[in-house]
């Protein structure tokens, strides 16, 4: 579980998250709306370890990990997705797998010179999980890929499959479903389904797409203007005037669109 409890975020005298308090309960997949520019991404920053919050806290299954660094909190099994893919696009998918658990012996010199039988057992048990992870994704086709050459639905699927090879317990995914088509999103929005029920992940997601996060979200935080402006279930979210009044403020193409009977 997270907590979050009057986080503020400033550049200079701008207030980006203006004392955001809000709790993701575990177990859960918590979207994360809100119009362009209300503190989304600072926000996920600050719990990410990526950004250091002007004020405020954030506690992490109970402890207190605020200010902690992205590496610190990899450990912990926290981690963030981008919102643009960081692959290593040389390498084959499976390898940009194998690259993410970063306690290897390999990369010890001591290793490096009276382990090499050491490295060899781990780098394939590495590779046995890249390819168990590739199996779960059910993008096996594309392991020897070029990561660069695969399309970016796939790279959002590898930015999950990365979070996979550490097996992570809190996942922050920075709009995974933007510029994904349909048959893509459908595998993504599955995946992190499976993941959720059957791998016990927790997940906090920033998406534009409404649908999609009606799909998988529960419940839904919508944040404005730094702060949290409204929180409950996606269909809820949807007909509540403040948040309507919200993206209208802002003449936002993608605002929530009211329920229509079906
Ligand atoms: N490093 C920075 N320096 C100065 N201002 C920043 C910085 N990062 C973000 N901001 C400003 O803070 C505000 C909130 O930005 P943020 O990216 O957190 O919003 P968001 O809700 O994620 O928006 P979007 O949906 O467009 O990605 C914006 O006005 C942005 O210009």
């Amino acid at each position: 579980m997270i907590e979050v409890r009057d986080l503020h975020m400033h550049f200079g005298g701008f207030r980006a998250v203006d004392g955001a308090s809000l709790t993701i309960e575990k177990g859960s997949i918590t979207g994360l709306i809100g119009p362009n520019g209300a503190g989304k991404t600072s926000l996920f920053n600050c719990i990410a370890g990526v950004l250091t919050p002007t004020s405020g806290q954030v506690m992490f299954d109970g402890t207190d990990i605020t200010g902690l660094k992205p590496h610190e909190l990899f450990h912990m099994g926290l981690l963030r997705t981008f919102q643009i893919a960081h692959e290593f696009s040389t390498m084959t998918v499976r390898e940009n797998l194998m690259m993410v658990p970063s306690d290897q012996s390999g990369e010890t010199l001591w290793n490096a010179w009276f382990g090499r039988k050491q490295i060899a057992l781990e780098e394939r048990a590495l590779a046995k999980k890249a390819d168990e992870v590739l199996e779960f994704l059910t993008i096996t086709h594309i392991a020897d890929e070029k990561a660069g050459n695969i399309s970016g639905g796939q790279k959002k699927l590898l930015e999950l499959g990365r979070t996979m090879m550490v097996d992570a317990k809190m996942v922050f995914l920075d709009e995974v479903g933007a510029g994904v088509n349909r048959t893509l999103l459908y595998t993504i929005g599955d995946a992190i389904k499976r993941l959720n029920e059957e791998r016990g992940y927790t997940f906090c997601m920033i998406e534009h797409d409404m649908d999609f996060i009606k799909q998988l979200c529960d419940p839904v935080i919508v944040m404005a203007e730094g702060k949290v402006l409204a929180e409950g279930g996606a269909s809820e979210i949807m007909k509540n005037e403040q948040v309507i009044e919200a993206y209208l403020g802002t003449g936002l193409k993608n605002k929530p669109k009211k329920e229509t009977a079906q």
